[in-house]
C-alpha cells in the first residue's frame, strides 16, 4: 500500500495542470516495483527479440493471400504483430497466454475469491507478468490520482452536442477533446528521438485510461440522469469508480463491472477497434487520436454496438410474443430475423468457431447471482435455439454466441437499463488492451501501416 499512501499524500496537494499531476504521479511512483519501471526494464529485451526474429525469419512466409481474402475483409490473412493477446478459434482469447478462467484464479481481486481487478490485467498486458495485490493497489491509486479531475472544457464540449447524440459519439468526441493534453504530440513537436516515443505514449495512455470512467459516467449522467454528476471516490478501484460515478453502488455491481471491464479489454489485433487504433497510431498520431478512431469502429453494429442491438432484439421478442416465449416461438422469431435480411445480433464471429469464453464467464456470473432473472432465462433460451437455426440456414461459419449476446442482460439486472450506453462500457474496457499494445508498438518501433490495394481491373487482368 506504499503507492496508495504516496498518492493520498499527493492528492492533498493542489497542482496547476493535469500534465503536472501526471508527471508528479510518475515521479512519486518510480520505485523498482512501479508499472512504468517494470515495463522500462522489459523493453530492451523485447526489442532485441524482435530484431532477432526479423533477422532470422524476416523473409519466411506466414501464408498465402487469395482474391477471396482481398475481397472478404482480409479474413484469414496474418499480417499484424500484436503482443497483448492471441485468439484461438476453438478456445477463445488468451491474454499474455492466460485464459479467462486462469485470470479469474490468478489476478488480484478486491476481495479474496472475487472477480479480477482490471488494473491487474493492465499490468499483465503491459509487462507479461501477473502482478501482486500490492502492485495492483498502487496502480489503482495511480489511476485514481491521474483520473480524478476531468478538464472543464471536456464538459463544455459534451454540453455543446445536440440532445439525443448517441453516447458513442459523445465518447469519441470527449476523448478527442482531451487530445490537447497529449505528452506525445508535445514531445514530437520538440523533436523527441524515436527511441523514446514509448515514454510519452505511456503517459498519454495511462492518463486516458484513468480518465475514461469519469468521461463515461459524465456521459451517462448527462444523457439519462439530468446531468447531476457524482464525484470520483478516491477510496475505490478503477472499475468500482466507474460504477459509482454512474450512480450504481454495492459490492455485487462493482464485481460485475470488474469482470466486464476485464474481459472486454483485448481480442488480439485484427478486430475493428484494435486495428483502427493500431492503424491510426502507426502514423504516430497520439493515443487520443488513435483511441478515438478505435471507438468509432467499436460503434459499428457488427462490432461493439452489437451489445445494444442484442438488447433491442430481446425487447422485440418480449414485445411481440410476451415475456416467456416458448422454444418454437423463439425459433420462428430467429427465422423471421434472418428472412428479413438482418443479422442475429450477438451470434457469429469472424475468428471464433465455438461459444465465446467471454459469453461463458458472463453466463456463470448470471448463474451465480441472478439465476431466476427472466431476461437471463430468455438469453439462455436463445443459446439453446439460435445455433441450431443458424446451422440449418447454412451460411454462417460460427453459429455460437459471442460476448455481446450476454453483457446487456447483466447490466439490466443491476439497473443500467439504457442499452444505447452499453458500447461505451465496452469502449472503456477496450482502452486497456489497445493502448497497452500501442505503448509496445512504439517501444518496438513498428512501422506505419500501408497494405497494398488493387482494382477489379487488376484482378481480372492478372488472372485472365
Ligand atoms: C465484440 C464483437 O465484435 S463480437 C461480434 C459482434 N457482432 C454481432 O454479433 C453481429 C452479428 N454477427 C455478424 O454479423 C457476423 O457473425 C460477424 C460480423 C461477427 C462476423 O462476420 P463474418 O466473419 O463475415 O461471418 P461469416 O463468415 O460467418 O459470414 C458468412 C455469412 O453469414 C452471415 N452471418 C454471420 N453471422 C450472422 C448472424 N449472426 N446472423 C445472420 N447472418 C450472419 C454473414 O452476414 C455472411 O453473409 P453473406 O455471405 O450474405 O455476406
Ligand atoms: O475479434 C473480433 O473480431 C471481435 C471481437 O470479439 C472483439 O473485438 O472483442
Amino acid at each position: 500500500m506504499r503507492g496508495l499512501r504516496a498518492l493520498r499524500g499527493l492528492a492533498s496537494l493542489t497542482s496547476s495542470t493535469l500534465i503536472e499531476c501526471a508527471e508528479a504521479t510518475t515521479r512519486t511512483l518510480s520505485t523498482a516495483s512501479d508499472l512504468k519501471s517494470v515495463l522500462k526494464e522489459k523493453i530492451p529485451e523485447q526489442q532485441e527479440r524482435l530484431k532477432a526474429i526479423k533477422k532470422t525469419h524476416g523473409s519466411k512466409e506466414l501464408g498465402k493471400v487469395t482474391v477471396d481474402m482481398a475481397i472478404g475483409g482480409m479474413r484469414g490473412i496474418t499480417g499484424l504483430l500484436w503482443e497483448t493477446s492471441l485468439l484461438d478459434p476453438e478456445e477463445g482469447i488468451r491474454f499474455r497466454g492466460y485464459s479467462i478462467p486462469e485470470l479469474q484464479e490468478k489476478l488480484p481481486a478486491a476481495k479474496e475469491g472475487g472477480e479480477p481487478l482490471p488494473e491487474g490485467l493492465l499490468w499483465l498486458l503491459l509487462t507479461g507478468e501477473i502482478p501482486s495485490k500490492e502492485q495492483v493497489d498502487a496502480l489503482s491509486a495511480e489511476l485514481s490520482y491521474r483520473g480524478k479531475a476531468l478538464p472543464g472544457h471536456v464538459h463544455k464540449v459534451l454540453a455543446a452536442l445536440p440532445a439525443g447524440t448517441h453516447p458513442m459519439t459523445q465518447f469519441s468526441t470527449a476523448v478527442l477533446a482531451l487530445q490537447p493534453e497529449s505528452h506525445f504530440a508535445a514531445a514530437y513537436q520538440k523533436g523527441i528521438s524515436k527511441l523514446n516515443y514509448w515514454d510519452p505514449v505511456y503517459e498519454d495512455s495511462m492518463n486516458l485510461i484513468a480518465k475514461l470512467p469519469g468521461i463515461a459516467a459524465a456521459i451517462y449522467r448527462n444523457t439519462y440522469k439530468g446531468g447531476k454528476l457524482i464525484p470520483h471516490d478516491t477510496s475505490l478501484d478503477w472499475a468500482a469508480n466507474l460504477s459509482h460515478q454512474m450512480g450504481f453502488d454495492g459490492e455485487e455491481v462493482y464485481e460485475l463491472t470488474r469482470l466486464y471491464q476485464t474481459i472486454h479489454t483485448d481480442h488480439e489485433g485484427g478486430n475493428v477497434s484494435a486495428h483502427a487504433t493500431h492503424l491510426v497510431g502507426s502514423a504516430l498520431s497520439d493515443p487520443y487520436f488513435s483511441f478515438s478512431a478505435g471507438l468509432n469502429g467499436l460503434a459499428g453494429p457488427l462490432h461493439g454496438l452489437a451489445n445494444q442491438e442484442v438488447l433491442r432484439w430481446l425487447f422485440d421478442v418480449t414485445k411481440q410474443i410476451g415475456p416467456t416465449p416458448t422454444k418454437d416461438e423463439v425459433e420462428k422469431f430467429v427465422w423471421d430475423t434472418l428472412k428479413s435480411g438482418k443479422v442475429v445480433p450477438g451470434f457469429g464471429h469472424a475468428v471464433l468457431r465455438k461459444t465465446d469464453p467471454r459469453y461463458t464467464c458472463q453466463r456463470e456470473f448470471a448463474q451465480k447471482h441472478l439465476p431466476d432473472d427472466p431476461m437471463f432465462k430468455l438469453v439462455s433460451l436463445f443459446y439453446e435455439v439460435v445455433p441450431g437455426v443458424l446451422t440449418e440456414q447454412g451460411k454462417v461459419k460460427n453459429p455460437w454466441p459471442n460476448v455481446d449476446a450476454h453483457s446487456g442482460v447483466l447490466l439490466q439486472y443491476y439497473g443500467i437499463k439504457e442499452e444505447n450506453f452499453y458500447t461505451v462500457l465496452f469502449g472503456v474496457s477496450r482502452a486497456i488492451g489497445v493502448l497497452s499494445q500501442g505503448i509496445w508498438s512504439r517501444a518496438l518501433g513498428l512501422a506505419i501501416e500501408r497494405p497494398k490495394s488493387v482494382t477489379m481491373d487488376v484482378l481480372e487482368k492478372k488472372f485472365a
